[in-house]
């Protein structure tokens, strides 16, 4: 069984969701009562030992989990990862049984890289971001939800930004509360509380205004998938803070474990951006505040009956735009293939420019 805290009733409840089975972990995906990058791979890994250790099709489970969500690649990573540690097993002459436990094996070990990953991409962070912006009191702007909720640790740009907090040099997080699903003002807010952060929340639309007003250090967040040519697939709204971000001569920068990385989409056109159902734009509510369904109808209407909604999940941030994308390997800047692929290889600087 996989027990995870269900996202969907935060802030407002801690409850644990039980998945005994592949089809309700593939519920909890969609509906985001799991979510994030990084939690994305781990939990995909751990879905992958409970089929196997159920006895159900392996193939078949790695197959609806990893499609359960198409753009962050960490999911699908995680899947392949725990369903190729069985597959060896099996081919190895482990019966059933021991190849599940390989599989479980696996996941654990996922879950503690990433773990390990969040720890050195927030030292790697704070060393840039002290590099960029000597001085610290650094008043940092976010978006969407990067903290220990989407992580096997700290998490990615949060983890950055608790990093400089803990180091006394963060002066005010700004929330960004990004609808419609609201994972900065349920989720951020939520663990900026525990942390103790000075935190500020806004719409996604009074961005513009803070940056007029001076009031924005940086720009952290986390992303999706970072294709080979360093286009950043984060939560949309990422894009147009980094079209902000380079008018107001504000360093944006990306911290992604290389999981996210993928060399394989050469370039952000090729990212596939999931598409998410128009009700949770025109109902106030869906799913987050209205419990476990995804039903539409479920919400108050934020909209009249029948209007179509845009609802694309992520945007694509094209590279020129992003002032670093930092690594638990290092970090890159500015962005160039041939610096990102270095660090996947594990041959980044600690901190400072990858080569270009
Ligand atoms: C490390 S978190 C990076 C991203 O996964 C995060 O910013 C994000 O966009 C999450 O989107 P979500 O739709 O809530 O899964």
């Amino acid at each position: 069984m996989i027990v995870l805290l269900d996202q969907r009733r935060l802030p407002a409840e801690e409850v644990e969701l039980l998945c005994t089975d592949v089809p309700a972990l593939v519920e909890a995906i969609r509906t985001l009562a799991v979510r994030g990058a990084p939690l994305l791979g781990i939990a995909g890994a751990y879905g992958v030992a409970l089929a196997a250790a159920r006895g159900f099709d392996v193939e078949e489970a790695a197959g609806l989990l990893a499609g359960a969500r198409p753009t962050a690649v960490n999911l699908a990573y995680g899947v392949r990862r725990a369903a190729r540690a069985y597959e060896e097993a099996l081919k190895n002459g482990a019966d059933g049984v021991r190849a599940a436990a390989v599989a479980l094996a696996e996941a654990r070990a996922l879950h503690r890289e990433d773990a390990e990953a969040s720890a050195r991409m927030a030292a790697h962070g704070l060393t840039h971001l002290e590099e960029l912006l000597p001085g610290g009191g650094y008043r940092v702007l976010t978006h969407c939800n990067t903290g220990a909720l989407v992580s096997g640790g700290g998490g990615t740009a949060f983890a950055v930004a608790a990093a400089a907090h803990g180091a006394g040099q963060l002066r005010r997080l700004w929330v960004d509360e990004t609808r419609p699903l609201l994972q900065g003002a349920r989720l951020t807010a939520y663990e900026a509380a525990r942390a103790g952060m000075a935190y500020t929340l806004l719409t996604d639309n009074a961005a513009g205004s803070l940056f007029a007003a001076g009031e924005v250090d940086a720009v952290l967040i986390g992303a999706d998938r970072i294709a080979a040519d360093g286009s950043v697939a984060n939560k949309v709204g990422s894009y147009p803070l980094a079209v902000l971000a380079r008018y107001h001569h504000v360093p944006f920068i990306v911290v992604a474990p290389t999981t996210t990385v993928d060399l394989g989409t050469l370039e952000g056109a090729a990212i596939e951006v999931e598409q998410r159902p128009g009700h949770e734009v025109t109902e106030f509510s869906a799913p987050a505040v209205a419990g476990v369904t995804a039903e539409p109808g479920a919400g108050a209407p934020a909209a009249p009956l029948g209007t179509q909604a845009y609802n694309p999940a992520f945007d694509v941030t094209p590279p020129e735009l992003v002032t670093a994308v930092v690594t638990e390997n290092g970090v890159v800047s500015p962005v160039t293939r041939t610096g990102l692929a270095e660090l996947c290889a594990g041959q980044g600087k600690g901190t400072g420019s990858g080569q270009g």
